[in-house]
């Protein structure tokens, strides 16, 4: 196909483990996070694969997971574009909560009302959260999103809407110029890429769970349209 770009999500996080909403919590990756991240880029190595560019987030474990990627394939000199647009989606209020803490915070029925909806946004982040005041305040976020937009909560159509942007005006005219990319993501902020390529319903983003630290590719033809969907190394 005319183009081919490498994503991945970034292995488990220390979070991930203890399965609380981490969002925009900068938590890093675990020892089996760190493994996956070596896996990954043992794997692209033995595949071969060049990169020109990287994009990854602005939360290290996406960075670490790109950073231990790329010299496991020995390009730790390739440019690295970082945004907050590839983020993990804003968990908001919920930022820290565990699955226990989260159902007798909310109960059971308003997070079953979550997790089966597109738009419907969890609480705001306010004062009383722990983790606000290290969030707001992180000079990572210097260069955006400006305070106006910073967010206090994003659901997942929210947070495709501020990922789609970039994808669309830095990401694909860097592969149109004919380089080859590695993207190094989240979650959610990689559901908006996926969904946007294989135009896939609302419904259907939600019910995909990317694994952490396995690389997947897509082959896109002329006018960036799939020819290969979300090929998994290993497969
Ligand atoms: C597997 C697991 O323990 O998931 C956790 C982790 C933390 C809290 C709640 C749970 S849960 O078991 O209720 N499952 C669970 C719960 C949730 C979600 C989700 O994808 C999920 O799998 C969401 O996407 C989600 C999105 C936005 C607000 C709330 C939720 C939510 O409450």
């Amino acid at each position: 196909a005319k183009y081919q770009i490498v994503m991945i999500r970034h292995g488990e996080s220390e979070w991930n483990k203890l399965n609380k909403f981490c969002g925009w919590h900068d938590a890093m990756l675990s020892e089996q996070g760190v493994a996956e991240a070596h896996a990954a880029g043992k794997a692209l190595k033995e595949a071969n694969f060049k990169f020109d560019i990287a994009f990854t987030s602005v939360l290290t474990r996406a960075n670490k997971t790109l950073d231990i990627i790329l010299n496991e394939i020995g390009q730790t000199n390739i440019p690295i574009s970082k945004t907050w647009r590839l983020n993990e989606r804003h968990y908001g209020g919920l930022t820290g909560l565990n699955k226990a803490e989260t159902a007798q915070k909310h109960g059971e029925e308003q997070v079953k009302i979550w997790r089966r909806s597109f738009d419907i946004p969890p609480p705001p982040m306010d004062e009383s959260n722990p983790h606000y005041k290290e969030i707001i305040e992180d000079p990572r976020y210097a260069d955006g999103p400006s305070k106006a937009e910073f967010p206090m909560f994003e659901s997942l159509k929210l947070t495709i809407a501020r990922t789609l942007p970039y994808w669309n005006e830095t990401i694909v005219p860097a592969m149109k110029a004919g380089k080859k990319i590695l993207i190094a993501a989240h979650g959610n902020s990689l559901r908006g890429i996926v969904k946007h390529l294989d135009a896939m319903s609302d419904e259907a983003i939600m019910g995909l769970n990317l694994p952490t630290g396995i690389p997947f590719v897509y082959e896109l033809d002329e006018n960036i349209k799939p020819v290969v969907s979300m090929k998994f190394l290993g497969d």
